[in-house]
């Protein structure tokens, strides 16, 4: 295998925790399921760079840590598909941290204005309810993960157990995240506050950055909480936030996932489907 960083000291392979052993089962699944020879035009969603988790191995165990740490497993096992199935491929990333994955695992990299047709797309979400809907936008990314989830003929999550829920919000607590333009923060959080029922509602800020999150499209990222009856119809509250002047998206996924893998502690892996049936896979 060429050394291209992922032979040998795979991203803290001999330390995975149950929750990084159910993370990497996950991704490993669904790029077996769905990443096929045929397929040229791959959307890799955010994850962290492979460089950054082997300079600092506990990075991938932390819990809170909640970035994309799936996104790199699912890299890891195209990457083992070979040089030979990966070398007519193009690979587009979901921003910044995504394109850092796709270039250190030596793959080709594109982006979607030139190649807008995708046939399959991998990413991770922060909890995903029983219809598929997904909340994404943890790392404030969704603006970019939702183009490459649009563009894709095939869109997969992938994800580990904790983000499996009948409902979104059960363990998800932040809220939905909104990218909205610096200039309508004010306006749009207020509105969010006492329109559209999210009272607790809060401009996101930077860790190790004074003020707030600036996502990779110069934005800010707004976290709106709703209680379990508005996120019966995730469907509803997306399209009232996104009609909100000064909204440019709205981290709710709905009808986008044709199915989400979610690894479960027991080394089986769980499929929903967007057809409504669910399977238990052994890898
Ligand atoms: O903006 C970020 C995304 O929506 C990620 O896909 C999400 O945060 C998932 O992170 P992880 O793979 O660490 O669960």
């Amino acid at each position: 295998m060429p050394d291209n960083g992922l032979s040998s000291q795979t991203v803290a392979q001999a330390a995975l925790s149950p929750i990084e052993a159910s993370k990497r089962l996950a991704a490993y699944t669904a790029v077996d399921h769905h990443v096929k020879p045929e397929h040229t035009i791959i959307g890799i969603g955010s994850g962290m760079s492979l460089q950054s988790a082997r300079k600092n191995p506990g990075i991938l165990s932390r819990s809170d840590y909640a970035l994309g740490s799936t996104v790199p497993y699912v890299v890891e096992r195209i990457v083992q598909q070979g040089v030979e199935a990966n070398k007519k491929r193009v690979f587009i990333p979901t921003g910044f941290q995504s394109k850092q994955l796709i270039v250190e695992a030596s793959l080709n990299l594109g982006d979607v204005d030139e190649y807008p047709s995708i046939d399959v797309t991998i990413d991770g979400a922060d909890e995903v309810d029983s219809n598929l809907n997904c909340i994404k936008g943890g790392g404030a990314c969704h603006l970019r993960e939702k183009v490459l989830a649009e563009a894709a003929k095939t869109f997969i999550v992938v994800a580990d157990y904790r983000k499996n829920a009948e409902l979104l919000g059960t363990n998800w607590a932040p809220g939905v995240p909104v990218e909205v333009v610096p200039f309508a923060y004010a306006k749009v959080l207020r509105q969010l506050r006492d329109v559209l029922g999210s009272p607790n509602a809060t401009l996101r800020m930077a860790i190790k950055k004074a003020g707030p999150v600036v996502t990779d499209n110069g934005n800010f990222v707004i976290d709106a909480p709703f209680d379990q009856e508005k996120m019966q119809d995730p469907s509803k509250i997306l399209t009232q936030i996104k009609l909100l002047t000064g909204v440019v998206e709205v981290g709710l996924f709905c009808g986008l996932a044709k199915a989400a893998y979610f690894g479960n502690q027991d080394g089986t892996v769980t499929v929903r489907r967007e057809d409504g049936t669910t399977s238990q896979v052994t890898a």
